[in-house]
């Protein structure tokens, strides 16, 4: 029988030379997992390599098998000389930027093996290191990597950023942005530019990007390359005649993308004799080195040992680790500017890693630079440990994860019905799916989840603003009346895309979804169509993106932005059962969609809850004002089971107290729901 024992390694930061006996499971974090996936992995005797599996998380061998691989974690003297004698004229900084699934990631690993970063062949999207963007096929996380690329005897260095396509992340693409000169714009000749090909392309051009466009996936059968070159000629001015046209997943015509970048894309102003300047980019939480940052050097140099303080919070640090992504930390002695790497300064929290902040030499402190605007939640929803989990347990597991992401926003909050659990903030609908599923895989978590709820804004007579992220807190009719001047719902600027075929049915949609219209291309010899609506933000969330996918068979692309406040007549509606608010259910809508929505929520619920001892009322109200309304008869006990059946007397009265018993009962009974009821309720599905 084999017994496993579980043994913790160390993170290759302080690794030097590890050993571990092989009859156990090795847990390993990605970058440890990838060291040790390339050392040599020897047996006791050194014959080596054993039969050893490799999982991301996991690190395991054959029973028995004793093994050792050496991590090294000093200073590649090699490399960072090599490095070193590259001038800032030759480095070069740029990003992929796409519509959602046209091939970022794929190009990346092609980029990767040309130059040597990892070797051929190895786990495919090299570049989308956590499980959730393995498993979804989707970048979240924007990520950098440094490469050398040798041309005409000559080294260069280059610095790519894998951006994330999906809408929901565009704060990684700006950021990431801000490290760069250039993007290739990559479009899939199949399915030609897309909503998010075009929202990208504004957000590059306005920073002044030098845009090189690609045509990617040129090998697919249905792939319509001179389709894909027009519409990048007529919706960007870019001149097509110098698109690049390759297939990242066959690697054809690959080569050719980074001589172009050598070529057309500016090297970073050189400023390496002023005083330091450099600009979070990024942060992440290590078990074991505590919070890691991602900058961007922009002026001067840093070096190990350095005494550096943050503009920000004016907090003082050492700089005692430091190097580039290539595409795992690698130690280097110092980065230049122009250099985008890695510094690990004894941050303790990831909140004192402000993304945006500049970080400066202490004692020589300059302008601090622009930064960035923080990314807002867009949409929130409650959560709640199921029944059988401990709030503390989850709590814990939540704050984790949050550490990670810090465009999740957390706060506690109290429902009558589901108890104690948080109020999370997130960027779109995907985001807060990824959210999730990543709590659930990490951490096996159940969570009762709430329907998603936008910010909405109350203006007071008083002049003050109030932004409601839970609609327990939204005023009631009666204090609207006497304090409330105006309340406004967040609008987003849709752009969809999709065949024209279509025009009719997407104009109903966005008309039924309050929409207005605020623009309409025709591109490709009018095939395709760009339409652009404004929509408030609480119908987006409300699965609108699947909706549009529905009615163009899954043509329709769709990104948005956002587009401020508009004032809406709003009301809440709460669902009550007995004359009890549910809090953790009720709802912020517009006027006008009050009655249907009650209606339909009142009847939905009653499929959900059981029958009780006595009979139950379910309403759905708008203040005191009762919109809708369903009853669950009481569930009758055979009080008359026992009894002989002549015995007319004693029935009549077993029953007239049965009555009796039941009118106590609904005074002072409270109803039983059970946690299934809201989990019923919320989901999408219906009752087995
Ligand atoms: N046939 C073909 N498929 C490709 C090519 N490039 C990428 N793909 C496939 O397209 C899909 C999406 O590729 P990714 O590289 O994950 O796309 P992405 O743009 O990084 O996706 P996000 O990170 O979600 O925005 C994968 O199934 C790839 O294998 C190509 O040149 N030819």
């Amino acid at each position: 029988m084999i017994s496993w024992s579980h043994t913790r390694i160390p993170s290759l930061a302080c690794a030097g030379r590890l050993t571990w006996k092989a009859r156990g499971y090795i847990y390993a974090n990605c970058e440890t997992w990838y060291a040790i996936r390339k050392s040599r992995v020897l047996d006791k005797s050194g014959v080596g390599p054993q039969r050893i599996q490799f999982r991301p998380q996991l690190v395991y061998g054959r029973e028995g098998v004793r093994g050792y691989a050496t991590i090294n974690n000093d200073i590649d003297t090699g490399l960072a000389e090599r490095i070193d004698r590259i001038p800032v004229s030759r480095y070069r900084n740029f990003s992929i930027v796409a519509h959602v699934d046209h091939g970022k990631s794929t190009l990346s690993d092609r980029l990767l093996e040309l130059t040597g970063t990892i070797p051929k062949g190895s786990v495919g999207q090299f570049l989308d290191r956590l499980d959730v963007e393995r498993e979804r096929g989707i970048t979240v996380k924007a990520q950098t990597c440094t490469m050398l690329y040798e041309q005409n005897g000559e080294d260069y260095l280059l610095h790519l950023v894998d951006t994330p396509g999906h809408v929901d992340f565009r704060a990684e693409v700006s950021r990431s942005y801000a490290s760069c000169g250039g993007a290739l714009l990559l479009v899939d000749a199949s399915q030609g530019v897309q909503a998010q090909t075009v929202a990208n392309f504004f957000l590059a051009y306005s920073l002044g990007l030098e845009l090189i466009p690609v045509i990617n996936k040129i090998d697919l059968d249905h792939a319509n390359i001179p389709r894909a070159l027009e519409q990048i000629e007529t919706m960007f001015e870019l001149d097509s005649d110098r698109a690049i046209r390759v297939s990242a997943k066959r690697g054809t015509n690959v080569e050719t993308i980074l001589p172009a970048v050598v070529e057309r894309i500016p090297a970073p102003a050189n400023n390496i004799e002023k005083s330091l300047r450099c600009l979070l980019v990024d942060s992440w939480f290590d078990t074991y080195l505590g919070v890691i940052l991602l900058i961007n050097v922009v002026d001067g140099v840093l070096k190990r040992g350095d005494k550096v303080i943050s503009a920000h919070s004016r907090k003082r640090y050492e700089v005692k680790d430091l190097g580039i992504l290539h595409p795992d930390r690698k130690p280097m002695p110092h980065l230049k500017t122009g250099q985008v790497g890695y510094a690990v300064l004894g941050m303790k929290t990831i909140s004192e890693a402000l993304v945006g902040d500049t970080i400066m030499h202490f004692g020589n402190e300059v302008e601090a630079l622009p930064g960035f605007e923080e990314p807002q939640a867009m949409v929130f929803v409650g959560a709640f440990p199921a029944e059988g989990i401990e709030f503390q347990t989850i709590d814990e597991r939540i704050n984790q994860l949050v550490l990670n992401d810090r465009s999740v926003s957390i706060q506690r909050e109290n429902s009558n019905a589901l108890g104690q659990g948080w109020r999370i903030g997130f960027l779109g609908t995907l985001h807060a799916s990824v959210f999730q599923d990543r709590l659930q895989q990490e951490y096996g978590a159940s969570l009762i989840i709430t329907s998603p709820t936008v910010p909405y804004k109350v203006v007071w007579r008083d002049g003050q603003e109030t932004i409601i992220r839970n609609p327990d807190d939204f005023p009631d009719p009666a204090i609207q009346k006497t304090k409330v001047k105006d309340l406004l719902e967040p609008m987003v600027k849709a752009i969809m895309s999709f065949p024209q075929e279509y025009l009719g049915d997407v104009i109903e949609l966005c008309e039924n979804n309050r929409g207005t219209q605020v623009d309409m291309i025709f591109l490709s010899q009018g095939n395709q169509v760009l339409l652009q609506y404004l929509v408030p933000t609480s119908h987006l969330v409300d699965d609108f993106f699947g909706k549009l996918k529905g009615l163009t068979k899954g043509y329709a692309t769709l990104d948005y932005e956002d587009a401020g406040y508009q004032s809406a007549q709003l009301v809440k509606m709460q669902l009550l059962v007995n004359g009890n608010s549910v809090d953790a259910l009720a709802q912020v809508m517009h006027r006008t969609l009050a009655e249907r929505r009650g209606r339909e929520w009142v009847k939905r619920f009653k499929k959900f809850l059981r029958a009780q001892l006595f009979e139950t009322v379910i309403q759905a109200a708008i203040g005191s004002k009762i919109v809708a309304r369903e009853t669950i008869a009481a569930r009758r006990k055979d009080v008359l089971a026992k009894l002989h059946a002549s015995d007319i007397t004693r029935r009549q009265k077993l029953l007239r107290n049965q009555k009796e018993g039941k009118k106590n009962l609904r005074m002072i009974g409270k109803v039983t729901i059970p946690q299934e009821a809201y989990q019923g309720f919320l989901a999408k599905g219906e009752p087995n």
